[in-house]
């Protein structure tokens, strides 16, 4: 999936973006595969303007790209008929229907008129705008916006898409149904997608592979799961209350097991000598007469790399 099978979709090679004496990008060389692939960083780490940079938006002041085997600098015409892009901040005309504006996209991307109206509208149904698609876009909800921006982004079929912080200004309810959406697009309908967020434990759910990028540079640039990598702590819950969560937290720490609570759940640290944690917890939880509700390994996440301060790729 994310992982380089076939050609990368993007590739990088000590891409560099000054303006003026700000370094927004420093020798970035990256390689992007198929799937979803977060591109994760904080305000001002350079995210934006990568996307721009690929979309020949932006020329890079040294270094070299290509978007789905096409040059940056000779083929930006090709890369944009192939690429849909839902750039980060509001561009959408305020008097205008999320349905006449798709259906404007798709015929500037060359569709007929009937072409351009069923594509608009299979795409505005995937994005969950329904009938509010008929009304003009100024008085839609952040999430609305959204929905119709990616609407557009996907209207000309590509073959990638470039998603700027599809979940800015979202609540949690309306972030979740956002982020559903991107791996829909990536999993359902095959496209490779780009996406990016300031909020960088958010993409480690729907991304097959995830870039870090830190000021300009690139800190991590690997599949999903190794950063998700085995603690080596396992978690346990119990039925019940924060009572007996501790009676078996007591329980452990009598056995020689470092463990304190974590919510609802109780962290144990890896043993130091060589006991079974799992028959231990079932053995302690039946002796208690406490009912097991979750025993499962505690993975990393996402933000533990910068906790890390992990090293630059
Ligand atoms: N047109 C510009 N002129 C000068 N500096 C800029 C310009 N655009 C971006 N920058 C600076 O370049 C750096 C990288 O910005 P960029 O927008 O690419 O970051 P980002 O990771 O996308 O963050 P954000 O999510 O806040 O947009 C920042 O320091 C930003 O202030």
């Amino acid at each position: 999936m994310g992982d380089l099978a076939g050609p990368p979709v993007i590739s990088t090679a000590g891409l560099t973006k000054h303006y003026g004496t700000v370094h927004a990008l420093t020798d970035l060389t990256v390689e992007v595969g198929a799937g979803v692939t977060g591109l994760v960083g904080a305000n001002g780490a350079g995210k934006s303007t990568l996307i721009k940079i690929l979309l020949g938006l932006l020329e890079p002041t040294s270094g070299r790209a290509s978007v789905l085997g096409h040059d940056i600098e000779h083929d930006s015409h090709d890369i944009r008929r192939l690429v849909g892009y839902m750039p980060e901040h509001d561009c959408l005309p305020p008097d205008t229907s999320a349905s006449d504006f798709v259906v404007h996209m798709a015929r500037m991307s060359g569709l007929g008129a009937s072409a351009a109206r069923e594509r608009a509208a299979d795409v505005l149904r995937h994005v969950g705008l329904e009938e509010e698609r008929y009304r003009p876009m100024g008085g839609y909800s952040t999430g609305m916006k959204q929905r119709a921006k990616l609407a557009q982004a996907l209207v000309h079929d590509p073959r990638l898409v470039f998603l700027d912080e599809p979940t800015n200004g979202l609540d949690p309810a309306a972030r979740t149904d956002m982020l559903r959406l991107v791996q829909r697009i990536g999993t359902d309908f095959g496209i490779a997608v780009l996406v990016t967020s300031h909020l960088l434990g958010e993409l480690e759910r729907v991304s097959d592979h995830v870039i870090v990028l830190d000021g300009g540079h690139l800190l991590r640039s690997s599949a999903t799961g190794d950063f998700l990598r085995r603690t080596g702590r396992m978690l346990v819950e119990v039925v019940g209350t924060e009572t007996e969560r501790d009676r078996l937290g007591q329980a452990l720490a009598q056995r020689g097991l470092t463990c304190r609570p974590r919510g609802t759940m109780v962290a144990i640290d890896p043993p130091a000598s060589d006991v079974a944690v799992h028959d231990l917890v079932r053995d302690l939880a039946a002796e208690l007469g406490l009912g097991l509700m979750r025993l499962e390994p505690d993975r990393g996440h996402l933000e533990d790399v910068f906790m890390e301060g992990a090293p630059r790729a």
